[in-house]
């Protein structure tokens, strides 16, 4: 990846008008519903404000869009014709604050499929509410996104997972959500999606199929698993007892991020990819001496980083041809 940053361009945006691209601005984050209740949470305006600004930035039309996890921004790095914008240079955009989390956007093409991919993500752990969190796949949406691969790292809790592996995601649970914590919560914005979406295919068969095909093309089946994933709040990794009751109920791998994001992004009807690096055993028993830490997730990543490239400029190409046969 070049990174170039290009100069304004006037083009059409997402309402089919010519914009100017505005400078960054504070735009306010509370909404005000029909009982006089005030929410606070982004407006579809502020997002198609956002969106606008970054149409006006680049000339690329992104169709499939990739979040990067911890220690996989080098993702991005096979992005060609590649042009980065700063988060704090984009209107309503947070900051990322993780280590292993660049802060960038960057647009361009992985082989002719153009894609834009986030060079770091939001968390809550960071201190963001979920809906701030997940306002890039929103804004992703409005930029013309159909597919989007979520990509994290996380601990492995399936005993036959192994550092290294990659584990395609089949379905979550939303921990978070269960205490009512849900990036939909609030007023519901039908423009976006309906008030109750359903979950129960949030993971497309399809490339969950595709997925397992290129990874027997690539030799690498051998690290390639299926699983179960979930999210927790963080920041602290998790305890012996916690994790033992996540492998009670079918967790393979434990994180803190990716979910939030597939409800959005599922909620205004993206397809949806997920797929966890395991970077670190999750420690069940009291005999263990091992501790999670940062820096082994961030070394696993780069480990592992021209594997998770080789794969993931597959599955672009891959899925591109199955969103090109339903949508000719
Ligand atoms: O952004 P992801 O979910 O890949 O980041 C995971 C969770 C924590 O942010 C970090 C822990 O090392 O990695
Ligand atoms: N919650 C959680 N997140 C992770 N990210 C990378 N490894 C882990 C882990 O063991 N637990």
């Amino acid at each position: 990846m070049n990174c170039s940053v290009m100069a304004p361009i006037n083009v059409d945006n997402v309402n089919g008008t010519k914009v100017e691209s505005p400078a960054k601005k504070a735009l306010p984050e509370v909404e005000t519903d029909t009982n006089g209740n005030e929410h606070k949470r982004y407006s579809y305006e502020m997002l198609v404000e956002t969106a606008n600004f970054l149409l006006s930035k680049t000339p690329v039309r992104p169709k499939i869009g990739v979040i990067c996890g911890s220690g996989l921004g080098s993702l991005a790095e096979t992005i060609t014709e590649a042009q980065c914008i700063p988060y704090e240079e984009i209107p309503n955009f947070p900051v990322s604050t993780v280590e292993g989390h660049y802060g960038k956007l960057v647009f361009g093409r992985l082989g002719d499929i153009p894609v834009v991919a986030m060079q770091g993500r939001f968390h809550y752990f960071e201190g963001y509410p979920l809906w701030k969190c997940c306002l890039p796949v929103r804004v992703m949406k409005l930029l013309g996104v159909q597919t989007l691969i979520a990509t994290n790292a996380a601990g492995g809790l399936n005993p036959n997972y192994k550092i290294g592996d990659l584990m395609i995601v089949k379905d979550h649970i939303n921990m978070m959500g269960f205490a009512g914590n849900n990036p939909l919560h609030g007023p519901n914005d039908e423009r976006f999606g309906p008030r109750f979406p359903p979950m129960n295919k949030a993971y497309r068969f399809e490339y969950r199929k595709i997925a397992k095909e290129v990874a027997k093309e690539l030799n690498i089946e051998n690290i390639v698993k299926e699983g179960v994933y979930t999210c927790l709040g963080g920041p602290n990794f998790e305890t012996v007892a916690e994790l033992n009751m996540l492998k009670m109920v079918g967790v393979d791998a434990v994180g803190m991020s990716t979910v939030h994001e597939v409800i959005t992004a599922r909620h205004c009807d993206m397809n949806v990819f997920g797929l966890s690096l395991i970077t670190n055993e999750c420690v069940t028993s009291y005999d263990q001496d091992a501790e999670a830490n940062h820096e082994e997730v961030l070394d696993v990543g780069r480990m592992r980083q021209e594997i998770l490239r080789k794969y993931v400029t597959t599955l672009v190409d891959r899925f591109s041809k199955v969103m090109k046969a339903h949508n000719p």
